[in-house]
This record gives C-alpha cells, structure tokens and sequence, in this order.
C-alpha cells in the first residue's frame, strides 16, 4: 500500500493480463459477525485484509471471540453461542458502516436479554454517518441505544440492565436512508428468536436490495430462513438458532472488480483483462456493473470464477441509467463517462451523500478537475464527457475526502487521451477495502516507458545520493535504482568466480570478455531492501569499501557498462524510478524530466564515510578514507565510457552544508515545479 501523501499516476495506454481480487468487503464483514454470534467454529477462507474488517475483527476479539489465523487471509472464528463472553467494552470500527450498524443492533439485542454495556465510536466522518433510524428502530423494540454524541448518529451507548424485548409486534425500520440498518436487524434478530417468529416491516422504499440479498443467502448458511414478501416485510421463523457451515469461503469483491472491468473496457488491450475469483453468479449486487458496463460498450464474457473484459465500443457508449442496485459500482460509471459518446446520467444515488463522504458532491468536483463538466442533483449526477483528440484533459490533482472508492475511481482518469498523469492524493485511503489497488492496477496496465518518470541522482561516492534516492522514492511511491550496486555485484561476483579485477588483468580482452558475460547473466535478485547473489544475502558484503573499489574498475569497461544497459533500463515500471549512480542523465535515461548532480566537498565526503563505516562497526581510517574516494573519483571521472560528470540539464546541488532532510526538501520542490499539477 502507498503510504505517500499523494501518488502521481503516468498516462496509462494499454492493458491486459489476470488479477486476483480481494475478498469482498460486504461478505467478509457480515460472515465475521454471523461466525461470531453462532455457536461452534468457523473457518472463513479469503477473508478480505483491510481496514474495514480489522476493525470488525478487533471488536469481536474486544468481545471475547475467539480468533485464530490460519493464514493470511484464513481466520479460524469461535462464536460466542449467542452468549455475551464480557459485559462491557469500548469498541473502535473507524469508518466501516458494515461494522458499526449490525454490531450495534447484536450488541443492543445480546444486552437486552444477558445485561451490559458497550460504546461503540469511529472516525469523526463515521460520526456524520446516520444510524438514527436503526437506533429508533431498537429502541421501539426496547433495547437501549443512546447517543453519546449528536443524537442519530454514532458514537452510541449500547445495553444496561436485562429487559425484555416488544416482539409481538413488527420491528420497523426505514429503509430508504441506507439498506445496512435492514441488514443489522435482519443479522441481530434471530438472536431473539427462539420462542416466537419476528417481523420487521420496512418504511419507505428500500434501497440497495442487492446487499439485502446478501445478508438473507448468508444468513441462510448460517441456519436462519428469512420469508420475505416483497421487500417490505421480512420474517423470522420462530426458534431460527444459527450454526456455522463450518466452512466458508468469501468471493472477490465486485465493486473493486469494477476497477478492472472498466479498466479492460477502456484501455486498449491485446489480452483481456481477466478477473479471478468472481463470476457472473455472484451473490454480490455489484455484479450487476456487469451489465452497466456492457451497455456502454464493453466485452465481456464470464465463467463460474473468472470474467474476461475486453474494449467493445469505442467512445464507450452514454448510459442514463437507475443505479440503486449498484450503489457502489457506479462510481466507476462516472469516471467511465468521461470516455462516452454523450452525456451520461446515473439516478437514484442518493445514498452516495451519506457514504464515506458526499458522494455526488465530491465526484463532481473532482470530475471538473479533469475539464469535465459536470452536473449534480439531490440523487443524481450527469457527467459530460471529455473530447476523444484530448483538447480538454486537464492533469489534476484529486482530493480523496478519505474514500477509498474516490481514489480508485479517479485513477482510471490516467487512460485520457491528452496522456496527462493523474495525481492521488492521501492514495492509502483504498485500504478500506483494497490496500494494494494500486500494485495490482500496475500489473495489468502500461504505459509508454518514456511517460514513466524518472528522477535522475548522479554524484561523486559519498554525496549521499543513496540516501537522497531512497528518501525521494519513499516520499514519491517510486522504485529505486542503486547502480553502482549492479557495478559493485560485477565485482563481487568476479571475486568469487576466481576472475581477477586489478588494472593488470583488465587489460587482458579475455578477462573483460569473461566480465561482460558475467555481468550480462548477473544472478541477482532485490527484495524487501535486500540484494541475493546466486541465493546469497550480499547485502552487506556489495556495501564494503573494497567492493566499491571493485566496482570502480569494472565499471570503467564498456563492454560490462553495455551488459547492465537493459537490466538498468528495465528499472523504469510504473508508477516511477528514482536512479542512482555515475551516468543515469547522461546515458541510462537521457530523457529522464528532472537530474541531479549531487556534490560535497572531499574533505566532507571522507567525514561522512568515516562516521557511516564507524556507526556499522567497522573500521575506519579517514585519511585512507579520504585517498580512496580521491582516487575512485578520479578513475570515475577520467574514463572514456560513460565519465562521472553533470548532464547538460543537470542541476547541481553542493550539499556539503545540507543536512539530508533540507537535501531532500530541495530536491523534492524541484520535482514538484515540474510536474503540471501546480503547488
Ligand atoms: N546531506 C547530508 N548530510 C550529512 N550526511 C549525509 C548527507 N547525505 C548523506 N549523508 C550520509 O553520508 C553517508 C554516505 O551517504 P550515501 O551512502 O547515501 O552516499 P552515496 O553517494 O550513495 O555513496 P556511494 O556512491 O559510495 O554509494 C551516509 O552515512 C549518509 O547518512
Ligand atoms: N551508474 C554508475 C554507478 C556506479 N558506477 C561505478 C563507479 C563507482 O565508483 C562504483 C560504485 O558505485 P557506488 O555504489 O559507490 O555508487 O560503480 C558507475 O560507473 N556508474
């Protein structure tokens, strides 16, 4: 997951490849609390890992449940049998709706009968969130639920002493604010339903039916048949009891699918884009985007377990369509219609305003970023689509507002016409549901290499460009590319070949064609911060002085400088590459749109080694210290192939008087005056 404070998206061209999704929000959610309310265990299989069900499984773990983790994505659930394991608890759900609602009705059932107390809270938009209907509904019922903050809204008090419960008559719920108060009750209620059968009556007309589906096929497998009649009465049956399936497997996500379906139907691809883990058959509502997105154009074709997607129409065609069934999914409707033919209407979203932000408000402001023009209404929003030559497209930079479909949505942005980059700001809000969207969106797109951009840190040894090169790449979301390790491995993997590398040896042309083979096969591999050769950590080892020594002879042959061309290169993938080294603006990426020529003094440069080698143990003289970077610069400096010297539109920074922090400052606000999204 990107942690940056904002993530700048290249111009995507093409796409095509297989994802896997994460497990979907809404299943994962409702499947926790249904293994922990019943009695018995339950193992859930591809649990979704994200923001929203850490903070469901944190509560249940709050209220005694017993959890295990079987893997990264399996949980072993023992249920509490209906049966409270403590009495009072102060519970955290952040901003997950399918937390707070159904834990709050459970909770406000479980102490009705057993005796409690429990507050629930969240972030401070969770507390904008209305639950007043719900809350109303329970305490119709004689529960006790009391705000501890804005009346209607959480954060709440639930429980106090026994009392028992009004279910003679119907439990009434309005259902036309959000489906999820329906859902709470229909999850809590069977807890009181041993003796008698319960009714809930919905008021007004209930939205997002699909996710009510959901809840009843899951509640299903849990033991409890809900009758419906129509979607205005549901009814319990007397002496419903939940029993676990035992074992239970969670789906792909559909709405996060719609990323990638609208990501197939919009790039132009040579394979599908195929999605795994979701079929047409989906319990989820938001499969239904299926079929919003087929009527714009797209191609799709699905098997039990797998959708393949593919640009059909192309403009994608204008839709105006009724989206109460795909609340979530449409979101992706909008974005999808700044490629359409006409304009494009989606209705009946109203429930967008009272989401992770205003919906409807947010996505037509961000939209407008883009040159778009867009209009809104109470529940509904008409988005104007952007010309197909590209006149129009504006870069921008798009404010999140903490929602994670905000940040999803508008990367799709990055396939416009204009090639503009797209800029996300607060781009970990997507771990919500999806922490690694981003990484996945990657793996099934692409984009011109040349679009990819590079930031270029060339320098003397110890000017600190790798320490500058990895701050920059932490801060930007980038990759990093340490050259002078690849040159620093040739040596190294010479010494251990038996291959000698002193300036004697290197002018015999067997010895250097024996070094450009080696390095042109180089055995290596990076990973979590760490270099394999041939299955050795060498992390260490390419890090030593006579390593650089090494590397500073080699590296002055241009047939092993030829052989680490492409691997070099091949270090440019989205979203970004910050490179270190000798020749990145002058020869490796000469197009890169910002380098650096980083210097200090000498004298400053033999301190900073002495101190580093002293801080690792090592020992350290610093006149040798000093002698050795003099030489090394002026081998580097002197050779023919590729000489340490600035590129033409280099800019140099002498940072002998820079701590590393006003070093990287620097080098940031430069980077940030280039690119198109303003300050
Ligand atoms: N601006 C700075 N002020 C003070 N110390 C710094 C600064 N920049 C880097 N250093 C320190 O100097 C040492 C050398 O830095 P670094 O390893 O990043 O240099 P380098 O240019 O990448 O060296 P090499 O080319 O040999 O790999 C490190 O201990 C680092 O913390
Ligand atoms: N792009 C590069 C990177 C490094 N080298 C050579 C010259 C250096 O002395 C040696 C070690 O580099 P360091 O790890 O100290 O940055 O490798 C080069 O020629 N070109």
């Amino acid at each position: 997951m990107y942690r940056t404070a904002f993530l700048d998206i290249p111009p995507l061209t093409r796409a095509g490849g297989t994802v896997r999704l994460p497990g979907s929000k809404s299943i994962s959610n409702r499947v926790l609390l249904l293994a922990a309310l019943c009695d018995g265990e339950t193992v859930i299989e591809d649990l979704l890992d994200s923001d929203d069900t850490r903070v469901m499984l944190d509560a249940l773990v709050a209220l005694g449940c017993g959890l295990q983790r079987l893997g990264p994505t399996t949980v072993r659930v023992r249920g509490l049998g209906g049966r409270l394991a403590v009495r009072e608890a102060r519970l955290f759900l952040g901003n997950a709706g399918t937390a707070m609602r159904p834990l709050t009705a459970a909770l406000a059932v479980l102490t009705a009968q057993q005796g409690g107390r429990f507050e629930l809270s969240g972030v401070p938009r969770m507390h904008e969130r209305p639950i007043g209907d719900l809350v109303d509904a329970l305490v119709e019922l004689g529960a006790r639920v009391q705000p501890l903050g804005q009346p209607g809204y959480p954060p709440l008090a639930v429980g106090g002493e026994p009392t028992s419960l009004r279910l003679d008559t119907p439990v009434r719920v309005r259902g036309d604010v959000s489906s999820q108060f329906l859902t709470a009750l229909l999850l809590a209620l069977p807890l009181a339903a041993a003796q008698r059968p319960i009714t809930i009556e919905v008021l007004g007309e209930l939205i997002s039916k699909p996710y009510i589906e959901i809840t009843l096929r899951l509640l299903e497998r849990f033991g409890v048949t809900v009758q419906r009649a129509g979607w205005s009465r549901f009814v319990i049956p007397a002496g419903a009891r939940y029993t676990t399936p035992g074992r239970i497997h969670v789906e792909s996500d559909a709405s996060s699918a719609s990323y990638f379906i609208a990501t197939g139907a919009i790039a132009a691809t040579d394979a599908p884009v195929t999605i795994e883990g979701l079929g047409l058959a989906s319990i989820q509502g938001d499969i239904r985007f299926v079929e919003a997105a087929q009527a714009m154009g797209a191609h799709i074709d699905g098997e039990a377990n797998r959708l393949h997607v593919r640009r059909g129409a192309w403009p994608l065609r204008a839709i105006d369509l009724d989206c109460n069934h795909i609340p979530d999914a449409a979101m992706t409707l909008a974005v999808m219609a700044l490629y359409a033919d006409g304009p494009s209407t989606l209705r009946h979203i109203g429930s967008w305003r009272v989401k992770e932000t205003d919906r409807i408000a947010a996505m037509a402001t961000e939209l407008r970023k883009f040159g778009a023009s867009v209009e809104e209404g109470p529940d509904w929003l008409r988005v104007h689509p952007l010309p197909h030559d590209g006149s129009g497209w504006r870069a921008a930079a798009i404010h999140t507002y903490d929602d994670h479909r905000m940040a999803m949505c508008a990367s799709l942005a990055a396939f416009n016409p204009a090639r503009q980059p797209v800029r996300i700001l607060d781009p970990q809000c997507v771990g919500k549901t999806f922490p690694d969207y981003f990484e996945t969106l990657w793996t099934v797109t692409q984009a011109d290499p040349a679009r990819i951009p590079v930031l270029c840190i060339d320098g003397p040894t110890a000017s600190g460009k790798g320490t500058l090169a990895a701050a920059v790449a932490e801060r930007l979301g980038y990759h990093v590319l340490d050259s002078g390790a690849l040159y620093r491995l040739v040596g190294l993997a010479a010494e251990r070949a038996g291959i000698a590398t002193d300036e004697a040896a290197l002018a015999d042309p067997a010895v250097v064609a024996r070094l450009a083979a080696l390095a042109e096969r180089l055995p290596v591999r990076f990973g979590d911060g760490r270099i394999w050769l041939d299955g050795d950590d060498v992390t260490q080892a390419v890090r030593s002085e006579a390593a650089g020594m090494a590397a500073s002879r080699v590296s002055a042959l241009p047939a092993v400088r030829a052989a680490l061309l492409a691997l070099q290169r091949g270090f440019r993938r989205l979203p970004g590459l910050v490179a270190d080294g000798r020749d990145m603006g002058t020869v490796v990426f000469p197009d890169a749109p910002l380098k650096v020529f980083l210097t200090a003094s000498a004298a400053t440069r033999a301190q900073r080694r002495y101190e580093q080698l002293i801080s690792r143990g090592e020992p350290a003289n610093i006149d040798s210290l000093l002698a050795d970077l003099e030489a090394r610069d002026a081998r580097d400096r002197a050779r023919a192939a590729a000489p340490l010297k600035p590129a033409e539109d280099a800019l140099l920074l002498d940072n002998s008087a820079l701590s590393v922090d006003e070093t990287v400052q620097t080098v940031l606000s430069w980077w940030q005056r280039r690119q198109p999204f303003g300050d």
